[in-house]
């Protein structure tokens, strides 16, 4: 209401139109406060239409003003060119890599995204999985659920972690708050980053090869780009060694997956704890 009783709301929404959004697909957010984004703004919901995507696009091509997207949801040239009056992208993930961002700069469309909002949640997960790696967790529980115990007897024993060599592979705020969290439990900790970073006096090594070799544990933090992409490869594989296991959280393109599933069935790595695959949902 405003102060002479009105009902502002309806009032406005004829002077100023709900922008349209397109949502390709709905990210967590929307499916959780749907109605409570819905009051602001109009959506336009392509994955709950009949029509291809293309057509769903050209349908709304000239009143679509913004996208709201997540990290596995790409958009493409194609989709950011039929649509003339998109200004904004908004994504809920940390990751851009699923964007088309030289179209975007092209186009002079702004892209807003998580930062760095998830980075602590990531790094949980990243230490959760070493953990699990290296204590075997998951694996034991397999052992036991498929019943293997009573015939095959005691399962292998766990490692600490306490003492490892871990490598972070892009000491960004993932990798700043990875090394946070491993340093209260003993780990020593080097890094691998696009430049050496004065705030931390972790041992810096410009190549991934020499980082592999000179630790136990590569956790993969990077962002997914032209540079990265596979740069995780079969050298850096056997550099790690035997003994070696890789964390990844960052994109399972950074890792070429072939070869880490060659070198695990060839006992060329010990193990590998996986946020993300290459071919989601596809896990070979
Ligand atoms: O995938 C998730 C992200 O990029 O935040």
């Amino acid at each position: 209401m405003d102060c002479n009783g009105y009902r502002q709301e309806n009032h406005d929404q004829n002077l100023f139109p709900k922008p349209k959004v397109l949502v390709l697909e709905p990210p967590p957010v929307f499916i959780y406060h749907e109605d409570i984004l819905s009051q602001k703004f109009h959506f336009l919901k392509a994955w709950d239409s009949p029509l291809p995507l293309d057509q769903f696009l050209t349908t709304h091509a000239h009143s679509v003003q913004a996208i709201l997207s997540h990290g596995s949801c790409p958009v493409t040239t194609n989709t950011i060119r039929l649509l003339p009056s998109l200004g904004l992208i908004v994504t809920t993930s940390a990751g851009l890599d699923q964007i088309d961002l030289q179209e975007c700069r092209r186009r002079g469309v702004s892209v807003a995204y998580a930062g760095s909002l998830f980075s602590a949640d990531v790094a949980d997960i990243a230490v959760g999985l070493l953990i699990d790696a290296l204590r075997k967790i998951s694996a034991g529980n397999r052992y036991v659920t498929q019943g293997l115990w009573a015939n095959n007897g005691d399962f292998s024993l766990g490692s600490k972690l306490g003492g490892r060599k871990v490598g972070i592979v892009g000491l960004g705020s993932i990798g700043l708050e990875v090394g946070k969290r491993l340093e209260p439990f003993g780990c020593n900790i080097l890094y691998c980053s696009r430049n050496k970073k004065s705030s931390v006096s972790y041992p810096y090594y410009s190549n991934v090869s020499e980082l592999a070799a000179n630790c136990e544990v590569l956790i993969i933090c990077c962002e997914l780009n032209d540079q990265t992409r596979h740069v995780i490869n079969k050298e850096v594989l056997l550099a790690l060694g035997k003994k070696g296991l890789i964390i990844n959280v960052g994109r399972g393109a950074i890792i070429d997956e072939q070869e880490m599933v060659r070198c695990l069935m060839q006992g060329e790595i010990a193990g590998a704890g996986l946020d993300v695959f290459e071919n989601e949902p596809h896990v070979p």
